[in-house]
């Protein structure tokens, strides 16, 4: 499934429109009869009903479910704005005037009266914040027990998912032919309730390449695995971080590679990282980071880091951000000759060395997954917050392409951007995550693919499922309050059995 901004909708529906001759009133009846089969399914006859009309093709699908409703019998009223200003919607208007369907003023819409409203004030064609009389509508809508809005609720812009004034705060939202990106980012997110796609007949030809793919099913590939094999089949991984205080984020890392099936998990830290982690973890190997003291790697620190041949690398869990510490490694990112995962405090640049970092980003040539959050994002391309989460899903497309990496932009909605450009938006939001030491657990998964051999833009998108699964799987077991990373790594081997095949790599 490909989700789509506001602008590639419109797109989608001129061309069957104009190129293809699908007549327009022909897609606003599918749209209508869509919404009423969602409305006949939870309210009854009986039960009065409101229809709030904009002046676009939104009020013209209300007008045709308000037609449709009304000759089932449903108690229906209209309240819109005037006479609407596009052809098809004007002709559905007509006809429920015909019809004698009660129609009065939006400012006459009193909630009180009804137990549903079906809000088709605004659609993707919402262009400006909702003011004076449709503010008021909008508003007073919310307080009706049963909520319904066509296409996406009015006050969420379809592209970015902001909030543009007031916003309906819908039951159930039926979209016409494919979600919008609005119903997927936040804010607009929590207003749509449970989304509805309907199948209205707009053609598949004209969908833009470009449009992001939708992963709602946390199912996929994982590499095979022959029984003829030994622990060198699977890959031996480097796990490069951790200082005194944050050793666990780069055990976590570590375990979570283990789990995931990599036949060899080894952790280069400092002496007392290593030490600690060689007696709670006797499978995962180490390589002591020679230090000046005990937590800053020496001048050649890199190159004995780089002595041995990995099969893949996570840099950063746990790493601090002394500049010595990132100057180190860097120097391992640019040494390593297997394909690597830049997480946390690698990520982490001062102002004056963005261009250097992302340079040397751009120069790898052995498979790049860059990590961050949104802050470490920020930080890292000079993006401003606010920016990146309403247009997430451009930035993420236009940065991996820059850099010629695999991005992944952890968050509630976590976006892998291929280095092709292809773009995944994951719809598994789960509040059991929000726990430091999720985003360690990611990077391990990503590593232990990477080193089992998968290329670095599957490697991601597949761990991010798996790493989506598994916590799933860990929040029915314990609750969204008591999951955490240790618990997430233990539901990583049910998440697996789930996955559905297995793939060679
Ligand atoms: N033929 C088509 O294009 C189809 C469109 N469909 C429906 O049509 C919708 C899009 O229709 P439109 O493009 O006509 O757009 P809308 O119906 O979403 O609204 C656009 C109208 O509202 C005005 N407007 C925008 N923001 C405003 C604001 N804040 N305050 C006051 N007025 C404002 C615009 O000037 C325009 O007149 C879709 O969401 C979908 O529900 C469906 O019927 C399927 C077919
Ligand atoms: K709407």
């Amino acid at each position: 499934m490909r989700i789509l901004n506001a602008q590639q909708m419109a797109q989608m529906d001129r061309y069957t429109i104009h190129e293809l001759g699908v007549p327009g009133l022909l897609l606003m009846e599918n749209a209508g009869m869509a919404v009423v089969r969602a409305i006949t399914e939870r309210v009854r006859p009986h039960q009065a009903l409101a229809i709030l009309c904009g002046k676009g093709n939104n009020g013209g699908d209300g007008y045709v479910i308000a037609r449709l409703l009304y000759l089932q019998g449903y108690a229906v009223t209209i309240f819109h704005a005037g006479r609407p200003s596009t052809d098809d919607s004007r002709l559905n208007y007509d006809i429920a005037q015909r019809l004698r369907i009660p129609v009065m003023p939006l400012e006459a819409f009193e909630p009180q009266c009804f137990f549903a409203v079906v809000d088709a004030l605004f659609g993707t064609g919402l262009e400006r914040p909702i003011e004076g009389v449709f503010a008021s509508a909008v508003e007073a809508a919310n307080g009706v027990a049963l909520r319904f809005a066509v296409d996406i609720p009015s006050g969420v812009c379809g592209t970015t998912g902001r909030l543009l004034g007031t916003a309906f705060n819908a039951h159930f939202t039926v979209t016409m032919e494919y979600p919008k990106r609005g119903h997927y980012l936040y804010p607009g997110a929590n207003l749509r309730g449970e989304l509805l796609v309907a199948p209205i007949g707009i053609s598949s030809h004209a969908l833009p390449p470009e449009a992001p793919h939708l992963v709602d099913q946390l199912r996929g590939a994982l590499p095979r695995r022959n029984g003829d094999s030994h622990k060198g089949t699977f890959g031996h991984l480097l796990c490069v971080g951790g200082t005194v205080g944050k050793a666990g984020a780069i055990r976590l890392g570590a375990k979570a590679a283990m789990e995931t099936g990599c036949g060899l998990v080894s952790v280069a830290s400092n002496h007392q990282v290593v030490q600690s982690l060689q007696f709670a973890e006797p499978e995962i190997m180490s390589v002591i980071v020679p230090c000046y003291d005990s937590l800053l790697p020496e001048g050649d620190s890199a190159s004995h880091v780089l002595e041995h041949p990995y099969d893949a690398m996570v840099i950063g869990p746990g790493g601090g951000r002394h500049s010595r510490l990132v100057q180190f490694y860097w120097e391992v990112i640019q040494g390593a000759s297997c394909p690597v995962v830049i997480d946390a405090d690698a990520l982490y640049c001062e102002d004056e060395d963005r261009n250097d970092i992302l340079e040397a980003i751009i120069r790898r040539s052995n498979g790049t997954v860059l990590t961050p959050h949104p802050k470490e994002f920020e930080r890292l391309t000079g993006t401003p917050l606010p920016e990146l989460e309403s247009c997430k899903l451009d930035i993420a497309r236009e940065w991996a392409l820059k850099l010629g990496c695999t991005l992944v932009l952890k968050g509630a909605r976590t976006t892998v951007a291929w280095s092709n450009g292809d773009v995944y938006l994951l719809d598994c939001p789960n509040a059991a995550l929000a726990k430091g030491g999720s985003g360690d657990v990611l990077a391990g998964i990503i590593g232990s693919l990477l080193a089992q051999g998968m290329d670095a833009d599957r490697a991601a998108l597949e761990g991010c499922k798996l790493h989506a699964l598994a916590g799933q799987i860990m929040s029915q077991r314990h609750g969204s309050y008591s999951g955490g990373p240790l618990k997430h790594i233990q539901s990583i081997a049910t998440a697996i059995a789930q996955f559905e095949e297995e793939v060679q790599v």
